[in-house]
């Protein structure tokens, strides 16, 4: 579904991705890990468009998306969930959905009516329920608790009906528990939809225990990968990455 092939890019002299070659697998749930400055972010830049790659291909159903505009490759199907139920603030969480449904549908022309048609309000509907979030679908997104507005972001990503799902870090500023809440929603919106799902996350519990496979980033390059398993045991990752908490504790 989505192949990085020889990407590369460099911020001044900070070499931020260096000849990264990776396979995802159509459908498949993947986590990227990495200490900070790895270049996880970049990655995810570089595939959405934020910014085109020195040089590389990316291939999304065998297409190079290397270099188009952020919009063209939301339209190709490639989501990003953006920290962007911040900015509907005087809309409730079913009629931030709802918009966001219509847009997309509409590609992109500006709304003109506050009051959304039928199918994209049901269409809202399933991402709320698909997310738990039908419990607040009456809230003023800028009255939503953290854990909320994230699962608002997502739902948001959503409604663009990508093909390609990436989360950066989905369970940052959590306490343990609402961690595990986050990340099985996660995985139950990976199921329902069947779409490719690729998240970064710190912390190695969730990691080893959800992801399909593991690709490990060190100093922008990959340092390893394949399943749970095999990364938790590989030689380099424990060396260079997880020292000697490699059977659990977060990086
Ligand atoms: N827009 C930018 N301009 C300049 N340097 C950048 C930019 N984006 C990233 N970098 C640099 O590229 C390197 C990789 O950063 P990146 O944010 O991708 O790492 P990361 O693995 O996501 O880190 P973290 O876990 O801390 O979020 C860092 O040295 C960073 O300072």
């Amino acid at each position: 579904m989505l192949k990085l092939e020889n990407l590369k890019k460099s911020f001044g002299g900070v070499a931020a991705t260096r000849d990264v070659t990776l396979d995802f697998a159509n459908g498949s749930l993947s986590a990227i890990i990495g200490p900070n400055g790895a270049g996880k972010t970049t990655l995810f830049n570089l595939i959405t468009g934020r910014f085109p790659p020195d040089s590389g291909r990316i291939l999304l159903a065998g297409e190079n998306i290397a270099g188009l505009s952020q919009r063209r490759i939301v339209r190709l199907g490639i989501g990003r969930a953006f920290q962007v139920a911040s900015l509907f603030p005087t809309l409730t969480v079913a009629e931030a959905l709802a918009a966001a449904a219509q847009a997309h549908q509409h590609r992109e022309t500006v709304l003109r009516s506050p009051f959304p048609i039928a199918a994209t309000t049901r269409q809202g509907e399933e991402i709320m329920e698909l997310l738990g979030l039908t419990r607040v679908a009456g809230i003023l997104s800028r009255n939503l608790s953290h854990g909320d507005q994230k699962l608002l972001d997502i739902g948001l990503a959503l409604a663009l009906e990508p093909k390609v799902l990436l989360l950066d870090e989905p369970t940052a500023g959590m306490g343990p528990e609402e961690r595990w809440r986050m990340i099985e929603t996660v995985q139950r919106l990976w199921r329902a939809r069947g779409m490719t799902l690729i998240f970064i996350e710190h912390d190695m519990d969730i990691v080893f225990k959800v992801a399909q496979t593991v690709r490990v980033l060190s100093y922008g390059a990959v340092l390893a990968e394949g399943t749970p398993d095999e990364v938790r045991t590989n030689s380099k990752v424990i060396e260079a990455y997880l020292g000697k908490s490699a059977h659990g504790a977060a990086a």
